[in-house]
């Protein structure tokens, strides 16, 4: 019988999309199947019309780094959006100082706007011990905080597998089988620019 799991198809459009700024933080643990993962990630980003330039990646050590590092370049988005600001209206820490500004007021090619949603992206496969079960419940709590804290999207992008087949086949790359299954990298993408510009609407009080 052919399973009836899996997402709905992405939408077709994404208007807007090209004002996005996206961060991915992925673990450098297991990387043959996070490369893959991050690749497919991109892609959809840039299907859906993010600017390249637009997308902004970063790594941590592993999956248990994923909350910290998701919450911080969220908050270094915020930072570095407010002294973007402050620059563009002529340097305002010197003013404040007393001293003539010699900054350019100059328009960024690309964004320096916060992100607007993030995709942290690891892959935990089960070993010996009860490490895993440790990372991946804590890992996904915190990431969930993170998003609810900071109301900018998180969007889950944590492989928890049994076996390291299932990790492959969940990144597009499997050995076994002749299936080499679907990349979910595909769908966070997706989801991550979906969610950037609802949240972007829902905001600004405006609701469908
Ligand atoms: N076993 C896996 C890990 N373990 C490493 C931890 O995430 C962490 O980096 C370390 O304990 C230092 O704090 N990470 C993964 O991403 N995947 C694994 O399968
Ligand atoms: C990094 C560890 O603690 C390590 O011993 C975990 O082992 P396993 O992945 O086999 O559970």
């Amino acid at each position: 019988m052919t399973s009836i799991k899996g997402p709905a198809p992405a939408p077709t459009s994404f208007p807007g999309s090209e004002k996005l700024r996206i961060g991915i933080v992925h673990a450098r643990w297991n990387s043959e199947v996070i490369e893959p993962l991050v690749k497919g990630a991109v892609e959809s980003i840039v299907k859906a019309g993010v600017k390249p330039e637009n997308i902004i990646i970063d790594s941590v050590p592993g999956s248990w780094e994923l909350p910290i590092g998701t919450s911080r370049m969220i908050a270094g988005s915020q930072i570095q959006a407010s002294s973007n600001a402050n620059d563009l209206m002529g340097g305002a820490t010197s003013l404040l100082d007393g001293e003539a500004s010699t900054t350019t007021p100059t328009t960024p090619k690309k964004s320096s706007g916060p992100l607007d949603a993030v995709i942290s992206i690891g892959v935990l496969i089960k070993g010996q011990t009860m490490h895993f079960e440790y990372i991946a419940e804590s890992c996904c709590q915190g990431l969930m905080r993170v998003g609810l804290d900071t109301s900018v999207p998180v969007i889950l992008g944590v492989l928890t597998v049994l076996t390291e087949e299932q990790a492959l086949k969940r990144a597009g790359v499997g050995r076994q089988d002749g299936d080499k299954g679907h990349n979910h990298g595909e769908d966070w993408g997706f989801a991550a620019v979906e969610m950037a510009l609802k949240t972007g609407k829902w905001a600004a009080g405006q609701l469908e």
